[in-house]
């Protein structure tokens, strides 16, 4: 298994390169593309971001469409009988809370290092095969709180994001919107009740 991570780790590392190289060239046009995204992320120096991790970037999201692909019909909503048969979306899922809990301020035990190894690495695959869930006995990963005051809706809103994210993956390709340049996407976090993004992300879809 890790062989052929490794394979498809040197492919994107490799196509990073050459749209790196390419981009250097005068007639090059730019697409915007998730490619060109992130390159000019790096560029502008706004995030930490490096060959490293967009390279495990792009395997996430493709591991995450072939999922999709094999457990559903392409362009077909998620129902909520697939979600059960959708694995890494669901580890996609606990890693988002993990790393970016909605509620920061009421879950310090998340980012335990004691619970934890790489905190800051997004490793949807640390949920595969586990029994770890968001529903409250899980220390190290309690989106919805615990206890007495635990979010009465946990279900309905945890069933929503796995239709929702499944959804938008299996049905379009992502842009940055047209006059947004990608130096400009700002991944920081504000805290309030909830965390937002300060910026607002703003992306067009394609139908695939
Ligand atoms: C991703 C979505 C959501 C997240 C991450 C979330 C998270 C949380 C958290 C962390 C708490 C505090 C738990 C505590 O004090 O220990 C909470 C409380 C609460 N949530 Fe949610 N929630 C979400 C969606 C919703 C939705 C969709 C509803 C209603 C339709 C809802 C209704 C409530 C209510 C009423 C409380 C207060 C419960 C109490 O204090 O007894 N939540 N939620």
């Amino acid at each position: 298994m890790t062989v052929h991570f490794n394979k498809l780790l040197n492919l994107f590392g490799n196509m990073f390169d050459e749209r790196r190289q390419s981009r250097q060239s005068q007639d090059y046009s730019v697409s915007n593309d998730v490619l060109d995204t992130l390159s000019d992320i790096i560029e502008g120096g706004i995030e930490k971001l490096n060959k490293i991790i967009v390279t495990n970037l792009l395997l996430v999201l493709l591991k995450a469409k072939k999922e999709l692909d094999e457990a559903i019909d392409k362009e077909n909503p998620v129902e909520e009988s697939d979600i059960n048969r959708l694995p890494y979306l669901q580890a996609i899922i606990k890693e988002t809370f993990q790393m970016h809990p909605a509620v920061p301020l009421l879950l310090p035990c998340q980012k335990d290092r004691s619970i934890w190894n790489n905190l800051n690495s997004f490793i949807p695959e640390r949920f595969l095969g586990s029994e770890i869930n968001v529903k409250g006995k899980d220390f190290g990963l309690i989106p919805f709180g615990a206890g007495r005051r635990i979010c009465p809706r946990l279900l309905l809103a945890n069933q929503m994001l796995h239709l929702i994210l499944g959804y938008l993956i299996n049905c379009f390709d992502w842009e940055l919107e047209g006059e947004i340049s990608p130096n400009d996407m700002n991944m920081k976090e504000k805290y309030g009740i909830a965390v937002q993004m300060v910026e607002p992300l703003l992306a067009i879809l394609i139908l695939v």
